[in-house]
């Protein structure tokens, strides 16, 4: 046999085997019978834009609406934090893995079921091991992450039955081992750059009979069920935000190329460790830092708007504000202000978040460039943290990253199974453009 599945996920092969053939078929019917069918027209504007708002990508596992924000196989935050089997206030992460792979709410055995599948693989390979404890503590916490997650390539499971007999339909299957093997070890990666970076370079084992959060949380060196329970909620929110994010589609474009895993991903990593992405978060809690240096703990509103203004005025963004996609405050933000509130009612950064939160959208709107006023999931994030004792914020992207790997680890396996082809849009020089229009 080419290829042995663990007796562990027996059930979920059967049934993804059983989705995917259904969806093959609703593939089948929109390339075959309605291929030809318009959907919208594109613009010049969209693709000097950075192609906002063109529809070009099929994805199964959630769908961002600019007025109501993520879903989650159809499930909303709030949904989801009520569906879905939990350990404390949050959700398991491994009920929102299954969930995105099958688009069904798991039961507790099945979480239970994926608890240990991923257990079983979270221990690194000695190479990659070797290689974290030998980069320089002063290189970007993102780029150690980055070259963690290459490094795994060497066994994939996709690489190998690639090169052999295996046929097209059945890619997904080695994708899907390989995706949870990225999954599963992807904490311990972090985990070892954290304590390298910033601590005594000890790291514990991964706690093999407790869920991945909590086995995440010991190993970054915290004994706190409150910071296990706010890494459930921070995993679970960041983990998928439709496809065309720069981290999901650099993986998905790469991973067309039928690159493993782990190159995909590790390419999905370094676009999330931009500024206007994923390393906002960071941006996010210094500018934050900064605002509490200048304003005190407990502000006036118009301080703060004049020091928002100040940023503005120098050139700069307002990190965590905004968004290419939403149009309301995004319910990740409300998410973690809720948690917050509920957590640490009386912490002065959370607090100063949260009047940030009545204070920006009106600066943003008086000045009038972003089309989105409103907080992004950034904004919170890192005081939260920093609340919890992870005060370094150069770290924060690295969080991100575990967690969007499951969500881009999803979507490949999918990608695989509907037997999406290579990636390759058309492109036009500026010359030639300007004369189609000259034309029109
Ligand atoms: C997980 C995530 O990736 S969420 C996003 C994280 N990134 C940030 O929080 C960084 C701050 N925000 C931004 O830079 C932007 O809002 C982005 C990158 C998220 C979205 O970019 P766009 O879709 O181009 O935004 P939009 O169409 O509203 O931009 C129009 C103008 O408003 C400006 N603008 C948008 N957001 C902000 C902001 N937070 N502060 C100041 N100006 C802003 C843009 O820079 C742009 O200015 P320009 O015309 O001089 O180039
Ligand atoms: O959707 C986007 O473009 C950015 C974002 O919020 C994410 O990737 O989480």
């Amino acid at each position: 046999m080419l290829f042995q599945i663990s007796r562990n996920i027996t059930e979920l092969h059967s049934i993804l085997e059983h989705k995917i053939a259904s969806r093959l078929e609703q593939v089948h019917r929109l390339k075959y019978t309605y291929g030809s069918v318009k959907i919208e027209d594109i613009k010049i504007e969209q693709i000097v834009k950075g192609m906002r708002g063109m529809t070009t990508q099929l994805t199964e596992t959630s769908m961002l609406d600019p007025e109501y924000g993520i879903r989650f196989r159809g499930l909303s935050i709030e949904e989801c934090q009520s569906k879905l089997p939990k350990k404390y206030t949050q959700p398991y992460v491994e009920a929102m893995i299954w969930l995105l792979l099958t688009g069904e709410i798991p039961s507790e055995s099945q979480v239970e079921t994926m608890r240990k599948e991923l257990a079983s693989r979270s221990f690194l390979p000695m190479h990659t091991e070797e290689m974290l404890n030998s980069m320089p503590t002063s290189l970007h916490p993102m780029s150690q992450l980055s070259m963690g997650v290459l490094s795994l390539g060497h066994r994939s499971q996709f690489d190998k039955l690639y090169n052999s007999s295996i046929k097209k339909k059945a890619y997904w299957k080695p994708m899907l081992d390989d995706g949870l093997d990225l999954i599963a070890k992807i904490p311990k990666i972090a985990a070892i750059i954290y304590r390298n970076t910033y601590k005594d370079r000890i790291v514990r084992k991964p706690d093999s009979s407790a869920d991945l959060a909590e086995s995440f949380g010991r190993m970054l060196g915290w004994d706190d069920k409150n910071f296990y329970d706010l890494l459930k909620l921070y995993i679970n929110i960041h983990c998928d935000h439709e496809a065309g994010n720069v981290s999901a589609h650099t993986t998905h474009v790469v991973g067309s190329a039928l690159c493993d895993i782990f190159k995909s991903y590790s390419a999905g990593l370094n676009g999330l460790a931009g500024p206007l992405h994923g390393l906002a978060n960071q941006e996010c809690l210094g500018w934050l830092l900064n605002l509490k240096e200048n304003v005190g703990d407990y502000p006036t509103d118009q301080a703060i708007a004049d020091y928002v203004k100040k940023t503005l005025s120098s050139g700069n963004v307002i990190p965590g504000y905004g968004h290419a996609v939403l149009r309301i405050p995004d319910p990740r933000f409300i998410a973690q202000l809720k948690f917050a509130g509920q957590m640490l009612p009386n912490n002065a950064l959370c607090n100063l978040v949260a009047q940030c939160y009545k204070v920006i959208p009106q600066v943003l709107k008086e000045q009038g460039k972003a089309k989105n006023p409103f907080p992004n999931v950034d904004a919170h994030s890192g005081a939260l943290m920093y609340s919890f004792g992870l005060v370094e914020n150069d770290f924060y992207t690295v969080l991100f990253g575990v967690s969007r790997a499951i969500g881009c680890s999803v979507n490949l396996v999918w990608d695989r199974a509907l037997m999406f082809p290579l990636e390759r849009p058309d492109g036009l020089t500026i010359t030639t453009m300007s004369e189609v229009c000259k034309k029109k």
